[in-house]
């Protein structure tokens, strides 16, 4: 556990987006807990920069957009970081997303010289700096799970949003993890680990993982099949990233969660159930064995599992707002439409399936995702390629029969991203792709199809 007698340095990969910003804001309210000691971001090199300079981050990390040099990244930061001092200089403050104005010492904007990484491992190089306390990984998709494996490696505590990383590696980020290293930040898993500390293991009877519904709540099948890019990122209780928000759609996120969950508390995946709660103020509840549930309740507010997640275990005053009880409202609970949205059902029985199968679950989903917000496919293609794709899969010829590796799971992805991708990009008619098995690729030769291996090159 970090020590209390000094603030803790953090680490936030992902620092451009979501989750990033919001942790920024929190570190920003409390000095006294918390000092940024690197950032890492994907390919937006111009709000890194700013974030950079106004926090006196003494390492940037910053992974470059596909195809460019290493030697181009770097050099684009540098210039966004001399434009980011400009304006700082000028103005004497810079203003940052979800933080606000910042302002900025004109000697320290002068001075300011951090030790930058570029490069695809840039945020597993800062992931793994000997001096943090603290990793806040919140990197959209699997290509988190190089990152998440080195912070654990390196020993500090792992605040953890990237559900991917998790749920892909599943034992093998497991294994790594010493007791209590893992913080959930996920806002139903920080509800489950606030209520699990109410009883013993064996007094849990059940998780209830509680689920907004999405933008389509009540639809049917037949209904979802000609919404749009825009009406999916229409989220009804969170202002959240591009994946995460249409996983919220399909319900793809809740799937996620669930074996999240399964994963993270160690309960049986018969014994963790979803639960449609469309006003996302009941994060999640702890059934145990006397009848009790146990729920977490605040208003939908990422910063609450966010500030607790780096300052696990203990609470940061004032990070959200709490229920306001002199308002009428009202909570309400419906289950889960299972014929409209199979995600749930589907990803159940990958993980029943093998240890690699949620991993062709997730990459067939993070390409479907992106083919959907292209225009490629439709809302229902989603979760039918994923659907495909795990149909198709034979783990046996993909990975062969040993046990499970870095590897063998970095193989699965990309067989399944090349098994979804050949759906659309050979059926000839992109408007209505379908896979049959000659669309999916030979299994055989699945180590040669697909992007570059998220750990592999370490
Ligand atoms: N947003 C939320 O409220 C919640 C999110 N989560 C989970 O948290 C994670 C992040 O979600 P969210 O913040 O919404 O996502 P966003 O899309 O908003 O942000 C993703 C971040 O990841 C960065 N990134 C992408 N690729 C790399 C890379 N190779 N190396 C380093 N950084 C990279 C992006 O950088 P850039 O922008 O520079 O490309 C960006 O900073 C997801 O796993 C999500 O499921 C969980 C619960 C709630
Ligand atoms: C805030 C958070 O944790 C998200 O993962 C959220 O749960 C998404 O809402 P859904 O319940 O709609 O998936
Ligand atoms: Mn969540």
């Amino acid at each position: 556990m970090p020590p209390t007698d000094r603030p803790r340095r953090i680490v936030v990969l992902g620092s451009t987006g979501s989750i990033g910003t919001q942790a920024l804001d929190i570190i920003r309210r409390n000095p006294h807990l918390f000092e940024v000691t690197a950032l890492a971001a994907g390919s937006n090199a111009r709000e890194l920069a700013r974030q950079a300079l106004a926090f006196q981050v003494p390492v940037v990390a910053l992974a470059g957009a596909d195809g460019m040099s290493q030697g181009d990244v770097e050099g684009g930061l540098r210039l966004h970081l001399a434009g980011a001092r400009e304006e700082a200089l000028e103005r004497g403050q810079l203003d940052l997303d979800d933080v606000g104005l910042v302002a900025v010492d004109t000697d320290d904007a002068q001075a300011y010289e951090p030790t930058l990484l570029a490069g695809p491992d840039a945020a597993t190089q800062a992931a793994a700096l000997e001096h943090a306390d603290v990793v806040l990984n919140g990197i959209t998709g699997s290509i988190g799970l190089a990152p998440t494996l080195a912070a654990l490696d390196a020993g500090h505590l792992l605040a953890l949003a990237n559900k991917e990383s998790l749920i892909v590696g599943g034992t093998l980020v497991k294994d790594r993890a010493q007791p209590g290293q893992i913080a959930p930040v996920d806002s139903e898993h920080s509800a489950l680990a606030q209520a699990l500390r109410s009883g013993t293991p064996d007094e849990v009877s059940q998780l209830i993982v509680t689920a907004s519904g999405g933008p389509f709540r009540g639809k049917t099948r037949e209904e979802l099949a000609d919404v749009t890019p825009e009406q999916a990122l229409q989220h009804p209780t969170w202002d959240m990233g591009l994946m995460v928000t249409t996983n919220s759609a399909t319900l793809v996120n809740k799937a996620l969660e669930v074996i999240e969950a399964h994963l993270l508390f160690d309960i049986p995946l018969d014994r963790v159930q979803a639960v449609v709660h469309p006003q996302s103020v009941i994060h999640s509840m702890v059934e145990f064995v006397d009848g009790s549930t146990l729920a977490q309740a605040s208003p939908p507010d990422m910063r609450l599992p966010i500030a607790l997640g780096l300052n696990w275990p203990r609470r940061v005053p004032g990070a959200a707002q709490a229920c306001d009880w002199a308002r009428p409202q009202e909570w309400a609970f419906e289950p889960l439409d299972h014929e409209a949205f199979p995600a749930i059902s589907l990803a159940v029985r990958a993980q029943n399936s093998g240890p690699t199968h949620m991993a062709v679950y997730n990459a067939a989903n993070e390409e479907a995702v992106h083919a959907f917000h292209a225009g490629t496919i439709g809302f229902l293609d989603i979760v039918d390629t994923i659907a495909a794709v795990l149909e198709a899969y034979a783990p046996e010829t993909v990975i062969g029969t040993g046990p499970v590796t870095i590897d063998s799971v970095l193989s699965a992805e990309r067989w399944a991203r090349a098994a979804a991708r050949a759906r659309w990009e050979s059926a000839g008619d992109p408007g209505h792709a379908h896979t049959e098995a000659k669309h999916l690729p030979d299994a055989a030769a699945s180590g040669t199809a697909g992007p570059s291996p998220v750990v592999g090159e370490q």
